[in-house]
């Protein structure tokens, strides 16, 4: 691990030309590096939270006239002294400015040493030090208002007040190994069960909650597919409200994916417009078919599209059983509902029943077609099928909102903490296991030490989304993907 006790400088602001530039400089030289270069006043004897304008100055060459932002430690980010000097922002001058306090002794940052600084000094523990880059990170509401929970303490509070809690359970429970002779119970058992039930609920409320958490700090996987000509492109097209795909009457028009994020109240669902499926006449068209496949392994959510005209129930029936995937939620779009028991819809000459003939003789509204439909459907086996029309834009915004709630279920209730973090989500499962150890041990009446083992090992990993249990590997890992001057 690098030495933390130094006086670290970085530039805060991206790189390139703006108005002002940051530069920071943290540790207990901070104030004393950039006392030395700045012509102005003493501001070894100024108040903490004081801003000062003055110049800075390389012997008798200025280099640019600044504001200095003073936060003497530990009120300040990183708890140690903290300067922050807005000069203006050209290369020059900041790439000057920070070989001047080299030279005067403080060091280059390393991304995110800031942060870890703020973490070891106790700022902030490491679930909210990685909000910390999330939230830098976050492109939308949503993701936004999730880093900024956890960096607020979010779970990770609430998880510290029940580890201390199974602390002093454990610190019992090591009490008896000393008077293993006497047969004594200082943990009361009953007591002890109730805690881990209760660490269970959340520990397993807060591994549900990863689904959507890391959906909207990831965006969803969101595939279009169905056979050719079924209008995939024109509602990719519809959903997106631009001409994004190339729409023609020509079945295997589109060969390629083509992806757009489209964002549903705060939720980016990158959608994917896929290559009709269909037993390829060409080679070009069978890697379309096939890319089409694998995409659709890896989303989330498949929506499947087919011609309500044109298709025989069979055929829809065989196309759902085959698209079918593990963890894969699939919603079930009829387009072309327009053409949908008009005179002129142009009848399937197929000995099979169409999924048309189902709608035929049907007052069917094709105004509100979701609420007629089921009793129709569920006979031949159907599932809920939304009715649209992606050519004259009919109930793509109740497509919308259906894709949006098979991604947010009821989960997103408003300030529910939500699990973002595929470390934290490690740990919580490791939790979970040692938790089911240890109520089972209670059960059964195992003893004192192998009890303490289990219970250590649910409060290592619960320590471990706090930091109250670290590694310097860990740390590395962590800080290292942040940005220079975080
Ligand atoms: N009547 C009607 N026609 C539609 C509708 N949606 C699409 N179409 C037409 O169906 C044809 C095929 O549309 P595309 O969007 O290119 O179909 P696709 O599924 O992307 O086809 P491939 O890329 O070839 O697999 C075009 O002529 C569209 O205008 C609809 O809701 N109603
Ligand atoms: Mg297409």
């Amino acid at each position: 691990m690098t030495d933390n006790t130094d006086t670290i400088v970085a530039l805060a602001t991206p790189n390139g030309v703006g108005a002002i530039a940051v530069i920071r400089l943290s540790g207990p030289d901070a104030i004393n590096i950039a006392n030395s270069v700045f012509k102005g006043k003493d501001l070894s004897k100024q108040a903490s939270h004081t801003i000062h304008f003055g110049s800075i100055a390389d012997g008798d060459l200025i280099l640019d006239e600044v504001l200095v932002s003073l936060f003497v430690g530990p009120r300040s980010y990183t708890r140690e002294n903290v300067v922050e000097i807005s000069c203006h922002a050209s290369g020059y001058i900041i790439e000057s400015i920070i070989k001047l306090f080299i030279k005067k002794g403080a060091r280059s940052a390393k991304p995110g040493e800031f942060t870890l600084r703020a973490f070891l000094n106790g700022q902030l523990d490491l679930s909210q030090a990685e909000a910390v880059a999330d939230l830098i990170a976050s492109n939308s509401k949503a993701s936004q208002q999730v880093a900024l929970q956890q960096l607020r303490g979010g779970f990770s509070t609430q998880l510290q007040a029940l580890r201390e809690q199974l602390v002093n359970f454990a610190s019992l429970i090591e009490l008896e190994l000393d008077f293993a002779e006497e047969d004594v119970e200082f943990a009361n058992r009953d007591q002890l069960k109730q805690l881990i039930h209760e660490i269970t609920k959340i520990v397993g409320r807060l591994i549900n909650s990863f689904e959507l958490g890391n959906a909207i700090k990831n965006g969803v996987n969101t595939v279009i597919a169905g056979r050719p000509n079924a209008g995939k492109s024109t509602l990719l097209n519809a959903l997106l409200n631009e001409e994004r795909a190339i729409v023609s009457h020509i079945p295997g028009t589109t060969r390629d994916t083509i992806e757009e994020v489209l964002n549903i109240q705060g939720i980016n669902f990158r959608l994917i417009d896929t290559a009709g499926i269909r037993e390829a006449t060409d080679a070009i068209e069978q890697i379309g078919v096939q890319r089409t496949m694998e995409k659709i392994s890896q989303s989330a959510l498949l929506v499947y599209v087919f011609d309500a005209a044109e298709i025989t129930i069979e055929e829809l029936n065989n196309d759902i059983a085959s698209l079918q995937k593990p963890g894969v939620t699939m919603l079930v779009v009829a387009n072309k509902a327009d053409l949908l028991n008009k005179s002129e819809s142009q009848k399937v000459e197929k000995s099979e029943r169409s999924f048309a003939d189902l709608f035929a003789n049907q007052n069917f509204d094709k105004r509100d077609p979701s609420t007629s439909a089921t009793s129709l459907l569920q006979p031949f086996g159907l599932p809920d099928i939304i009715f649209i029309s992606a050519k004259e834009k009919h109930h793509i915004d109740e497509l919308k909102h259906k894709i949006y709630s098979s991604a947010v279920k009821d989960q997103l209730s408003g300030d529910e903490t939500l699990v973002t973090n595929i470390r934290h989500l490690e740990a919580l499962q490791k939790t979970g296991e040692a938790l089911v150890r240890v109520l089972g041990g209670i059960d059964g009446s195992i003893t004192s030490d192998f009890l303490s083992m289990d219970i250590k090992q649910a409060l290592h990993y619960l320590g471990e989304i706090t930091g109250v249990v670290t590694t310097d590997d860990l740390l590395e890992n962590i800080f290292s993907k942040f940005c220079i001057g975080k």
